[in-house]
């Protein structure tokens, strides 16, 4: 399951809303933001709105630019993005510019909605029915693994962007700060109310572009339990970047590892043999940064590149056993122990065993194997 990486984007005024009341869509961008989101299109394999969007706004989505669509074209993609719309009530104009511009379409829908959609919309619109309701979660899998979708430029409105990040569905938050007052209570908003993830994103970027300004955020805070957040899959990656950062060992697995507190603040990171040590593991040079009472460790993720270890020469205690000992309940992991050092390692299944919340995520396997791939035979290529 294969989700695509989502980038939210949007433009706000200064008192946070996407448009105003009026019957035109407000421009908040200047010129300059708009040729930089027309570079995002152009970066994107598919661009998504919400219903609400397409009825007020009457979109095109398209990638202005005729040097960015030819550049696509010389790479192989197609001239524009895949144009992607949620709506379950299947109450959509089929007049609309969305369905008669640009190259391949798809709306997610209710059962219920596409009855109404199949009837209504021309046939060159893909209709996928997702039951009952639609749930986001099944929208991103179905784009990543059935559209190959890899990069999902997510352009509103307020109801999508909400339940995205609520979710923790998002990437990526870009938005454009314009220097506009709206100052209309009904107006719609950014975001609505609701749970977000708790703490502080991380700011990736600040950029001046005409008079807005670009602001880009990632999500930080760990996910709960067995299902992974995109923050997750941040943090997982960090992890992987440390592990190939080790000193190289014929003896030894490279393996980098991240411990995040559940508000997203990084708690200590490591990788294998570190600071001079031939011998250490990343999950234990990791804790050991840490005051073993840090009452954060109790609500904090482990992100390991390789599942940590059972059974050990060089220490008297496995990886497994220190986590366990320092009270932490989940456990972030790109791959299982192969049988290269020890055999039926499952360091999985022991930390499951002890009521940790163990979550394999095989995205990033290939990235977790890459600085290992001199002690993987036959050579590995996955
Ligand atoms: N400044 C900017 O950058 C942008 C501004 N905007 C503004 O945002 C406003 C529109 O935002 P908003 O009204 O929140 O609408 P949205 O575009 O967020 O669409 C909401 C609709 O999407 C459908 N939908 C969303 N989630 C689901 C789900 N899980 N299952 C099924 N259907 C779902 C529903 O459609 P249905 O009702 O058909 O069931 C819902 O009513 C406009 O004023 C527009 O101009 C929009 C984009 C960017
Ligand atoms: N108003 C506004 C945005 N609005 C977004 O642009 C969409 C219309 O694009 P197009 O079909 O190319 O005209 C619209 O439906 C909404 O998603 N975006 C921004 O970056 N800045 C802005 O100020």
């Amino acid at each position: 399951m294969a989700h695509p990486y989502v980038l939210l984007s949007a433009a706000v005024s200064l008192d946070g809303f996407l448009d105003d009341t009026g019957p035109e869509r407000l421009l908040l961008s200047g010129p300059e933001d708009f040729d930089r989101v027309d570079e995002v299109r152009a970066d994107s394999d598919a661009i998504l709105v919400g219903a609400g969007t397409l009825r007020s706004d009457n979109p095109r989505l398209l990638v202005a630019s005729a040097e960015r669509r030819a550049a696509r074209v010389a790479a192989g993609r197609p001239e524009h993005p895949l144009k992607v719309t949620v709506s379950a009530s299947g109450d959509l104009d089929p007049t609309a510019r969305f369905w008669h511009t640009g190259g391949a379409k798809i709306a997610y829908t209710t059962d219920e909605g596409a009855r109404r959609l199949r009837e209504l919309l021309p046939t060159d619109v893909e209709v996928a029915p997702l039951g009952p309701a639609v749930e986001w979660a099944v929208v991103l899998a179905h784009l990543g693994d059935v559209k190959g979708v890899r990069r999902l430029m997510v352009e509103g409105g307020g109801h999508v962007h909400t339940r995205l990040l609520q979710q923790g569905l998002a990437d990526e938050l870009r938005l454009a700060v314009a220097p506009l007052f709206v100052g209309e209570a009904d107006a719609p908003r950014m975001f609505g109310p609701g749970a977000y993830p708790p703490g502080r994103m991380r700011l990736l970027e600040t950029r001046p572009v005409g008079d807005v300004v670009l602001l880009r955020y990632v999500p930080t805070a760990p996910g709960t339990g067995r299902s992974a957040v995109a923050a997750d899959r941040r943090w997982l990656r960090t992890a992987c970047e440390l592990a190939a950062q080790c000193p190289p060992s014929r003896t030894a697995f490279s393996v980098g590892a991240v411990i995040v507190a559940a508000d997203g603040t990084e708690l200590a990171r490591a990788h294998s043999r570190e600071g001079g040590d031939p011998v250490v593991h990343a999950e234990e040079a990791a804790l050991a940064k840490l005051d073993p009472a840090d009452p954060r460790l109790a609500t904090a993720t482990v992100y390991s590149s390789l599942e940590p270890c059972t059974r050990r020469a060089s220490r008297p205690a496995p990886c497994a056993r220190l986590i366990l000992d320092a009270g932490v309940r989940r456990v972030v992991t790109a791959w299982r122990e192969p049988d290269t050092f020890v055999a039926s390692a499952d360091g999985s299944g022991a930390l499951t065993a002890q009521g940790v919340d163990v979550v394999l995520l095989p995205e990033c396997e290939r990235r977790a194997k890459a600085p290992n791939a001199h002690l993987l035979s036959p050579p590995d290529r996955s």
